[in-house]
């Protein structure tokens, strides 16, 4: 939530102020949050892919395959749901004709191939037939590669190769390879399907994709998202002649130039003037990452960590300055492009804690009971449950170990609910920490996401982190971000002015005492039980 929720009801921008809608197309849903320029909150929305759109078949939000590791979504999904979506805004008599401003975000790494001859289909967009009838037959590759394809092994090596090793090619691109990175995904196509390649007008990130829908032309990669794809120099902020050489012909051309997140790219078309009743002038701001988009939404002080616990778990912070280095990524900042954004991903976050809160708990406030209900450091019990291939360390199983650190098939349901807690919690202090992070006693984790105003998960975050943990009222703070990134291009405005009414965050959970001792000594046995699991 933004500022007082004084005015929850849709259409309740009574004073006339200028709106701005934040967007967020991430895995499992998209949302769409609105509030005014005093930051106001006034309405937000969903649509869930697997509910909302069954015609589509997701599990999850995606498609996995039968091979295991390649993991798609299809385009035309994302362009019926954005039409839903404002449907329901609509219909919930939200009023468009003072929106002034966009922006946005989506699952980072994720790619769209538009066919040749789309661009056409999107100058002309009429508003009597639906964004899906006109544009479902616009992709050359109708099903979206995501972040959480494993399929681009081969092309992660090829990619190192051709740049001379994994750590210049985190020097150039922020990220040394990594199997969901968007230039490895288009390389894939271009090598395995080059008629596919050669019938692609653009290539869009799904940042881009959908504010290219919004103003009916293809809008451009910025370069915070535009980080994620092993294709950007994030030095000299352009795309590497090398990198694009090496994932596919004319790469260059098909991607268009990157540009500053805080650009507006465009008016909104035609079509969503005259079906929804939004001005002329409504302004389009490029859209970014998830998590880019969430550093803007919760607006950190210098200091903070940001834990977001959406499908994905991830570790982000601001940083002035950044040094290469083989694990995690570096983003281009999306609020100030001279500074950047450092982060750790891993896949296996809100789906693994469900499915074992199916199995053990039925619950999730049983979930939290049993947390309650078993001791820091769980007895000496210790489980690692990589249900997809995990980023880091790039394995897929489920490891437990008792006390004596023999493996195990199995824990009483209350240890398997810590442990999988305990276990997700350790690897990402173990990865914050090796990629730069400092806990000092100034340190607020300030969590985010789906899972993060669960008690239990909270409480354990704090004790491995040594950390207090805090939430904002709003847990989107990825569409948020949208809001206040549309603000501050629109107006123009500096990004600390436009979010002095951001809500201070709340504190929800504080370290116990004796967690340090117990969680160090556990982050030094993870490491010893990565290099097990993973030399086998
Ligand atoms: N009370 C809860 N406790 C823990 N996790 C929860 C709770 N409620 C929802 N979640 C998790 O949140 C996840 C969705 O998070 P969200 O940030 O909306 O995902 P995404 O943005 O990736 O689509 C779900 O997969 C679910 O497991
Ligand atoms: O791959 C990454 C980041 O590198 C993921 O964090 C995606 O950006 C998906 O985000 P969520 O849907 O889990 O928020």
């Amino acid at each position: 939530m933004v500022g007082r929720r004084k005015r929850q009801i849709f259409g309740g921008n009574m004073s006339g102020n200028s709106i701005y809608l934040g967007f967020d197309f991430s895995t499992q849903q998209i949302k769409c949050v609105a509030i005014d320029e005093e930051l106001n909150f006034i309405c937000e929305k969903a649509v869930r892919f697997d509910t909302d759109l069954p015609e589509f078949k997701t599990q999850g939000g995606v498609h996995v395959h039968d091979d295991r590791v390649t993991v798609t979504v299809p385009t035309a999904l994302w362009v019926k749901a954005l039409d839903i979506l404002l449907f329901r805004l609509q219909n919930g008599l939200f009023d468009f004709s003072n929106v002034m401003g966009i922006s946005g975000c989506g699952q980072q790494h994720g790619s769209v191939y538009w066919k040749k001859g789309s661009k056409l289909k999107l100058n002309k967009l009429k508003p009597l037939a639906s964004l899906h009838d006109q544009l479902k037959d616009g992709f050359s590759v109708p099903e979206s590669p995501i972040w959480m394809d494993a399929s681009t092994m081969t092309q992660c090596q090829k990619l190192e190769e051709s740049v001379g090793g994994p750590l210049k090619l985190a020097e150039i691109t922020g990220s040394r390879a990594f199997v969901r990175m968007t230039g490895e995904q288009i390389m894939k196509i271009s090598q395995n399907d080059p008629e596919t390649y050669a019938n692609t007008e653009r290539v869009s990130l799904v940042s881009s994709f959908v504010p290219s829908i919004l103003i009916g032309d293809y809008a451009p990669i910025d370069f915070s998202d535009g980080s994620g794809m092993n294709l950007l120099d994030i030095n000299t902020k352009t795309w590497s002649k090398q990198c694009l050489d090496a994932c596919g012909e004319n790469l260059g051309e098909k991607l268009g130039e990157p540009v500053p997140s805080p650009t507006v790219v465009g008016n909104i078309h035609s079509y969503f003037c005259d079906k929804y009743g939004f001005p002329d002038e409504c302004k389009i701001v490029a859209f970014t990452g998830d998590n880019p988009s969430s550093l803007a939404g919760l607006s950190p002080r210098v200091g903070d960590v940001i834990v977001s616990l959406g499908t994905s778990d991830t570790v982000f912070l601001w940083m002035s300055q950044q040094r290469a280095e083989t694990e995690g990524h570096v983003f281009v900042n999306p609020i100030d492009p001279n500074d950047y954004m450092i982060m750790v991903c891993f896949k296996n976050g809100s789906l693994e804690r469900e499915g074992i809160k199916d199995r053990c708990a039925g619950s999730w406030e049983k979930f939290e009971d049993m947390v309650k209900s078993t001791p820091m450091g769980n007895n000496g019990n210790f489980g690692l449950f990589f249900g997809q291939v995990e980023v880091q360390p790039f394995v897929k199983g489920t490891f437990r170990f008792n006390e004596k650190n023999e493996k195990v098939d199995a824990f009483p349901p209350d240890v398997e609910v810590r442990a999988v807690l305990e276990g997700q919690m350790i690897a990402r202090r173990v990865y914050s920490e090796l990629r730069g992070m400092k806990i000092t006693q100034q340190t607020r984790l300030l969590a985010t996401g789906g899972a993060s105003n669960n008690k239990a998960i909270q409480q354990v975050m704090a004790d491995v982190f040594n950390a207090p943990v805090y939430t904002t009222q709003i847990a989107d703070s990825a569409a948020l971000g949208g809001c206040y990134r549309a603000i501050q291009a629109c107006t123009g405005k500096q990004f600390e002015d436009v979010v002095k009414n951001h809500p201070e965050p709340v504190c929800v959970a504080k370290p116990t005492s004796g967690c340090v001792e117990i969680y160090d000594k556990m982050c030094e046995r993870y490491r010893i039980i990565e290099k097990i699991i993973t030399e086998k």
